[in-house]
């Protein structure tokens, strides 16, 4: 029996991420929570002939503590998307806050579940709930995971379109670091099959895979960022992890850890000076097993990435933990 939540329902992302969770055969029962329309948006779903029980919740009646009491996962889309000229970071006065508080509730009702960030800025976000999770006493860095896997989705696309390939989901790309700009990283040295990226074309993928983002804030042109590939990236990771959860061995998938609580994680923070950070992880039934230490493959090109990728990454950590310890007045 696992029971998700998804907060943030009835958004742009939150509605296709819950359809796709109520198709899912591994989730029994969905609960949706959100500010406004998540009732609606649960009667809409619950007509789909699919086994998961779905309901959904608002803040009254004590709607989030009946949203998260049982759950085993829940994720988290909750929060203002970017419009054209905003960096992920002007995100943070607002959505610092509707994370902190979720989370608490998190802390209250279900301090046992698996969390996944989507809310930008992720950087910040996911420290911010490691700090809330700290302050309860209930923080398992092996149940919290900042959902990177847009990125990783970008650069199979994108050097699928380069190679060919029917299938470009089938080409394994760690990409690590944060998610913004800069601290995005993608590894295409350690690519799975092998590709060969021609020297010319380098530079303009790596760009892509780091502002892919800000690509689709230009096309929407006002009406906000990325909702359906990252619902379909989103659930791509939540179905991962649920399957792991359940016993599936061997599932790998890049997501932003608290490297120092989590197997093999320490000699990454301390090559790359920052204890959250984006790895290749090795899911497992008790959440992140084990994290794979790809930073020290990177090549020379990729080395050039890292520097400005920790230098940026430590920054917008610090601000998500100072947000929690230091609260503005
Ligand atoms: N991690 C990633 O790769 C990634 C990718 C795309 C978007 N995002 C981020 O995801 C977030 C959501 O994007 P969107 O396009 O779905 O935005 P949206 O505005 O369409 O939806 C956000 C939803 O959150 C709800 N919400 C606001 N405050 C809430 C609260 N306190 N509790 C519960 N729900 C609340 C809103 O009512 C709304 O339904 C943004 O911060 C965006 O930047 C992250
Ligand atoms: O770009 C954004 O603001 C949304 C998201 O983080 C993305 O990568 O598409």
């Amino acid at each position: 029996m696992v029971k998700a939540v998804v907060a943030g329902a009835s958004g742009g992302i939150g509605q296709p991420l819950s359809l796709l969770c109520k198709t899912c055969k591994n989730i029994d029962d969905l609960a949706l929570y959100d500010v406004v329309n998540a009732l609606g948006v649960a009667a809409d779903l619950s007509h789909i002939s699919s086994p998961a029980t779905v309901t959904g919740y608002l803040p009254k009646d004590d709607g989030m503590k009946s949203a998260f009491t049982g759950a085993d996962v829940v994720i988290i889309p909750a929060g203002i998307p970017r419009k054209p000229g905003m960096t992920r970071d002007d995100l943070f006065k607002i959505n610092a806050g509707i994370v902190r508080d979720l989370i608490k509730g998190v802390a209250e009702f279900c301090p046992k579940a698996y969390l996944l960030i989507i809310s930008n800025p992720v950087n910040s976000t996911v420290p911010i709930a490691a700090e809330v999770l700290k302050a309860a006493g209930v923080f398992d860095p092996k149940r919290l995971f900042g959902v990177t896997t847009l990125d990783v989705v970008r650069a199979e696309t994108f050097v699928g379109a380069l190679t060919g390939t029917n299938d470009p989901s089938t080409t394994y790309i760690p990409v690590i670091g944060g998610h913004s700009g800069e601290t995005i990283v993608p590894l295409f040295s350690q690519a799975k099959p092998a590709v060969d990226i021609p020297e010319d074309k380098l530079d303009a993928i790596t760009y892509r895979v780091q502002f892919g983002g800000d690509e689709v804030v230009k096309a929407k042109d006002g009406a906000g960022s990325a909702t359906l590939s990252m619902a379909f990236a989103g659930f791509r990771f939540a179905e991962k992890l649920i399957r792991a959860l359940k016993g599936e061995s061997g599932i790998i998938e890049p997501t932003f850890v608290y490297l120092p609580g989590v197997e093999g994680g320490a000699e990454i923070a301390k090559a790359t000076g920052c204890d959250f950070f984006s790895v290749p992880v090795e899911l497992g039934e008790g959440g992140a097993k084990k994290a794979i230490n790809v930073v020290a493959d990177a090549n020379e090109y990729e080395k050039k990435l890292l520097k400005a990728c920790y230098e940026g990454l430590g920054g917008n950590i610090s601000k998500g933990v100072e947000f929690v310890l230091n609260p503005p007045k």
